[in-house]
């Protein structure tokens, strides 16, 4: 969508029908999937956590910050969850930094006050340490057993939290996938909190199937998820969005730009003025030293240390610590730090050959700063002798101009254009959203998930709209590719059926008011708007192009062979049932606020 990534292919083409049809079976089998998942939970019996303890009142009182809203809000919701009988299976997806850390807290809490195990699984030996200190603060003075598992901790120590486990000594353990492993038995597993789920492999799928029968699931993820996939999959799985940042919080000021000595050491001096610290991002092992020594060369008044994953579990972890502790300014470190880190003192992150990264992951690696109050700088820097492909460039644009708070939408929604949804839902679907475009994908997923789980009659939604019509958002209307996005989606929302009846008409107006009149293709994408959504209304199964008019059919179950228009019900009721309707086609230039009923047939 956008004008560009998917192949265009001839209106009622037979490409594009291919291509729909494909997409179309590779959606079905995400959401039967989703919905046979969904149906075991409803199923099975789980343990209804009884209301909050005072002491879990003590808790929270205890946070040292005033929570946000949607933290609030949240944490109502996963208590109430938690109070039911059946497994709770809640997503908390939130922008980096936004505190998720906090909901884990308190609904291991409460899981403890009943006598249950929690088990909190992170994708990395640094998290796990990060998140037990939290933990461990946050617990001081009640009696909760907090214990970690990871390759930080000697065969020892892991062998005395296993045998805790299964004799329920311990209650709360956070861990990487060694938790999954088979050695690890609970006594009285009753929460399973998992920190970004799509960042365990596939040979941990099914260990972490096994973790989750009957049991509260709470994912925290900090992928924002669209709000079309967000509709697509609720109810499905429960969702909880933080999407307000806590106070005081500032936009981190981005730079990108042709990597310079000169501008390094500026920004890290000046970082060291305020006695704040420095994250310098280098991927690779072999060259971190040499790196490192060059920037010691540079600012000399530095203490600096370098942190990658060949390190001892020992070095590592003490190199990290040593950093939290400010024992050192800089660290040079790999992509080890991406997830998760959460070092206040940091704030001057540089990203070298930030070409060679993906869009999230530089997302998430600029979420390592800007975590508290004081303003924070990234740098990303390419090498200014090697031209920058264009791929490259769209993505460091794209970061670049997504710096406000909470951007992590508009990236999120970028790269799943060009990565595909079907990393957030298990699949590789790319392919499927190139073929069809991702507004179109999306509408799909939703359609599939409701037609499975009954909500509607399996077809019903499935609008076959095709019409020889230039319907788009040019590029020189909508300059910007995330504005374009935006006005897609807002208009694909006000289309739906269950939209106010004025909601394309309110697009209309921000459109014309932001961008100015709008040319034709976009008087023709919202006529194909207030079409579809009024043959939705009308139950149509498609509207075709034939001859001077469009033909349209109307969906009725089982045989789906009546042809019919709501506009013309008499006409159509007396036709034949295997003959379409037809009438004069909208062909182009309706005007913006022409009724529904003017622009269809
Ligand atoms: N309501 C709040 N007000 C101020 N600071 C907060 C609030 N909630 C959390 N914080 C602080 O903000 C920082 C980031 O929170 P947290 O680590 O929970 O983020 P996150 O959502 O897990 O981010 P990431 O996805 O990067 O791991 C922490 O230092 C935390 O103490």
């Amino acid at each position: 969508m956008g004008g560009e990534g998917p192949a265009l292919s001839k209106m009622g083409g037979s490409d594009w029908a291919a291509a729909k049809g494909k997409a179309r079976k590779a959606v079905r089998d995400i959401a039967v999937e989703l919905v046979k998942l969904y149906s075991a939970r409803m199923a099975s019996a789980g343990h209804a956590f009884g209301p909050d303890t005072p002491w879990q009142r003590e808790l929270e009182e205890a946070f040292p910050f005033a929570e946000t809203p949607d933290q609030l809000q949240t944490i109502d919701e996963v208590k109430a969850d938690m109070e039911r009988p059946i497994p709770m299976d809640r997503l908390i997806s939130g922008d980096v930094g936004y505190g998720k850390t906090e909901i884990a807290v308190r609904a291991a809490f409460k899981a403890v006050q009943d006598g249950k195990q929690v088990a909190m699984l992170v994708p990395t030996t640094l998290l796990v340490k990060q998140h037990l200190e939290t933990f461990a603060e946050r617990f001081a003075g009640f009696p909760v057993h907090l214990r970690a598992l990871s390759r930080f901790q000697t065969d020892k120590e892991a062998k005395e939290t296993i045998d805790g486990l299964e004799r329920g000594e311990v209650d709360v353990v956070i861990g990487t996938h060694r938790i999954l492993s088979d050695q690890v038995r609970f006594k009285d597993l009753g929460l399973v909190i998992i920190d970004e789920e799509q960042r365990f492999g596939v040979e941990h799928k099914d260990q972490l199937k096994k973790l989750k029968t009957n049991v509260d699931i709470l994912a925290m993820s900090a992928t924002p998820i669209p709000r079309t996939l967000e509709m697509a999959v609720t109810g499905i799985r429960e969702m909880s969005t933080l999407a307000t940042p806590p106070e005081d919080r500032h936009p981190i000021l981005t730079f990108v730009g042709p990597r310079s000595d000169k501008q390094i050491a500026a920004a890290i001096r000046r970082e060291l003025l305020r006695e704040g610290q420095v994250f310098f991002v280098h991927n690779r092992v072999s060259s971190i030293n040499r790196v490192a020594s060059e920037l010691a060369e540079l600012v000399p008044e530095a203490r600096i240390a370098v942190a990658h994953g060949k390190l001892t579990e020992h070095q590592l972890e003490q190199v990290i610590v040593d950093f939290w502790e400010r024992r050192f300014d800089v660290l040079v470190t790999t992509t080890i730090i991406e997830t998760g880190i959460d070092i206040a003192n940091a704030n001057t992150l540089i990203i070298d050959q930030a070409d060679k990264y993906g869009l999230s992951q530089l997302h998430q690696i600029r979420g390592r700063v800007g975590r508290g109050r004081e303003r924070a700088y990234a740098y990303f820097l390419y090498d200014a002798e090697k031209p920058l492909t264009e791929t490259a460039q769209d993505r460091l644009e794209t970061i670049a101009a997504n710096n406000e708070l909470g951007g992590g939408m508009q990236i999120a929604l970028k790269d799943l254009e060009i990565r595909g949804a079907g990393n957030l839902l298990g699949g590789e679907q790319s392919g499927h959203i190139a073929g069809v475009g991702f507004d179109l994908y999306l509408r799909m997923i939703g359609e599939a998930v409701s037609a499975f789980r009954g909500d509607v009659a399996e077809g019903q939604t499935e609008l076959r709209l095709e019409l020889p019509v230039d319907a788009r958002i040019p590029e020189d209307y909508i300059e910007s590719e995330r504005l374009r996005l935006e006005a897609y989606q807002k208009l694909s929302t006000a289309s739906a059926p269950a939209s106010p009846d004025d909601a394309v008409d309110r697009v209309v107006e921000e459109l014309t008011d932001r961008y100015g009149e709008l040319p034709d293709a976009v008087q023709q994408l919202v006529a194909v708007s207030r079409l579809r959504r009024q043959a939705q209304k009308a139950g149509l199964g498609e509207v075709v192009a034939m001859g001077d008019g469009c033909g349209w059919r109307r969906w009725t179950r089982p045989t789906r062979s009546r042809f019919g228009c709501s506009a013309c019900t008499r006409a159509s009721s007396s036709s034949p049932p295997s003959m379409p309707s037809t009438c004069p086609c909208p062909r182009a230039h309706p005007t913006p606020s022409s009724s529904p009923g003017s622009t269809s047939c």
